[in-house]
This record gives structure tokens, sequence and C-alpha cells, in this order.
């Protein structure tokens, strides 16, 4: 009752929006549920409480020539908005990546400060520009298959100079689980098989080809190579496995 007195006195008298936005990050996420609810807060009402979130899939300093011009090499591919609301057609599309998957969602931007507020994707979890993963993804719909562009950071070393191989198992899972999920919806990763053939540099800017293999029942199969940028060298090869699954099921049921 005090909460719900207290946001709707701050949003009726407070017009500045930049002092609306700081008293309401005082008050514990916990406390403005129930207001929220009984009120039915709309998405568009949210900014108040939150930034935008981040597209970490853009190009920033950190990303060296090669991986920029990949980025507009597949960037040059996708359906892009002409002058009089035509579509070129490309058969491509960049994905946006954010630093939780909640973000994705309709709404996600509120339900990602609420729920487990600290959590973070794994491959996103540095603010620290080219230090870690550094990657885009591109996917092609009609062909069932994606493009990822990857940039290890020096932060992944395994062997001296050269990535480690969980890194690499990360990037391709995520490569793997992002086909899987555009195509199939909720899905986990039930099984990953890697063949590692030559190492890949930090630094170096790799190709990670992913193609739908075949979808039985709840079972999504699909593959990888992740090559030099110029495809000339193989450095791994995979296949996954990704089963459908419902909401309820990362929640323990
Ligand atoms: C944007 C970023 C994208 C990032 C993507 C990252 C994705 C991830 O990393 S997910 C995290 C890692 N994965 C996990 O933690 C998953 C843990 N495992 C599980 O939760 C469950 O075992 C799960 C969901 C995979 C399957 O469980 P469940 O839903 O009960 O399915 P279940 O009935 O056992 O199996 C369904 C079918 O799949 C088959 N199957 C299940 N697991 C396997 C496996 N490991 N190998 C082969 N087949 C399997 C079963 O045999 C069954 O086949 P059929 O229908 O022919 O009998």
């Amino acid at each position: 009752m005090v909460t719900r007195v207290f946001c709707q006195t701050v949003l009726h008298t407070v017009s500045a929006r930049p002092l609306r936005s700081a008293i309401l990050r005082l008050i514990p996420r916990t406390a403005l549920l129930p207001w929220l609810s009984s009120r039915a807060v709309s998405v568009s009402e949210w900014p108040l409480l939150s930034s935008p979130p981040r597209d970490y899939s853009l190009p920033n300093p950190s990303w060296s020539t090669e991986m920029r011009r990949l980025y507009e090499y597949y960037d040059s591919l996708c359906e892009k908005e002409m002058e009089g609301g035509e579509k070129k057609p490309g058969g491509w599309g960049r994905l946006p990546s954010y630093n939780r998957t909640l973000k994705y969602a309709a709404g996600g931007k509120c339900l990602s400060k609420l729920l487990k507020e600290k959590a973070r994707l794994f491959t996103r979890n540095t603010e620290e520009q080219g230090a870690a993963f550094e990657y885009v993804v591109f996917m092609n719909k009609s062909e069932k298959r994606c493009v990822c562009i990857f940039q290890a950071g020096h932060l992944l070393e395994g062997p001296p100079g050269n990535v480690h191989g969980g890194a690499i198992a990360t990037i391709i899972d995520t490569s793997l689980g992002t086909l899987a999920g555009y195509l199939s919806g909720i899905v986990m990763t039930a099984n990953l098989n890697i063949n590692y053939c030559s190492p890949i540099p930090l630094g170096s800017v790799v190709l990670i080809d992913s193609v739908l293999d075949k979808v039985e029942g709840r079972k999504t199969f699909v593959s990888c190579q992740v090559t030099s940028s110029d495809g000339s060298k193989l450095h791994t090869e995979a296949t996954g496995l990704f089963i459908s699954i419902n909401v309820g099921h990362l929640f323990g049921g």
C-alpha cells in the first residue's frame, strides 16, 4: 500500500523523466512487483526503470579489419528496407545479441531485471570490448543455416597463444543452439560431438558455419564447421543434438 501510494505520487508529481527514473531506481524491485501487477504497467513504462539493452553483436573498436570486412559482407546480404517500404531480398538477417537471453522475449527487459538480476549470458559477461567472445550471428532462414563470425579475445587462452577448447565448445554450442532455437523454438543441448582439427590462434577471426541436418519429433540435429576466415583451414567440426522443451523445464518443471 505504502509502495503503491509512493509510486503514484512519484509518477504524478515528478515531471522530469530522469528524476522520476532515479527515484524509482531506489525502490527494491520486489516491493514494486505488487504495484506493477495491480496497475498492469505497459512495457513502454519500463524505460523509466532501465536503460535500453546494449546489442553486443554490433561492430566496436576492438573488431579487427577482418572481423569488420566479414560483418560488412554478410550485412550486405541482409534483407533491408528500401525507400517506399519495399524490402531488398537477401535471405540473410543479423541476430541481435544481449547479455541475457531473456531480453529477446517481449517484455524481457523488465523480466531480466527481476529474475536473478545478476545472471549474464556466459558469452556476453564482460563489458571489456575484445577481451573474450566477440561474435555476430547471421541467419539464413530459407537455407536453414547460420554463420557466426567469431573473434577470440585474450581471456580465452588455453594452450599458449591459442584458444581454449572449452571456449571453442562454447561458441559452437552458441552457434548450433542459436540455429536449433531459431528453427525449433526453445531447446536445450543434449549432445555435442567435437573434433578439434587445428588450433585457433588468439585474436584471429574464424567462421562457424552451421546447418540443419534433420528434425525428428523433439530432436533437432545440427552440425558445423569452424574454419579460418578465408575458409582455407578447418579448425574444428561438430555435431549437436538439441531437444525441444517446455519453458517450465528451465525452472525445474
Ligand atoms: C542464444 C544463446 C544460445 C545458447 C544455447 C546454449 C544451449 C545450452 O547450453 S543448454 C545447457 C546445456 N544443456 C543442458 O543442461 C541440458 C540438460 N539435459 C536435460 O535437461 C534433459 O536431458 C533434456 C532436456 C536434454 C532431455 O530431457 P527430456 O525432455 O526429458 O527428453 P527425453 O524424453 O529424455 O529425450 C527425448 C528424446 O531425446 C533423446 N535424447 C535425450 N538426450 C539425449 C542424448 N544426450 N543423446 C542422444 N539422445 C538423447 C531421447 O533418447 C529421446 O529420444 P526418443 O524420443 O527417440 O525416445
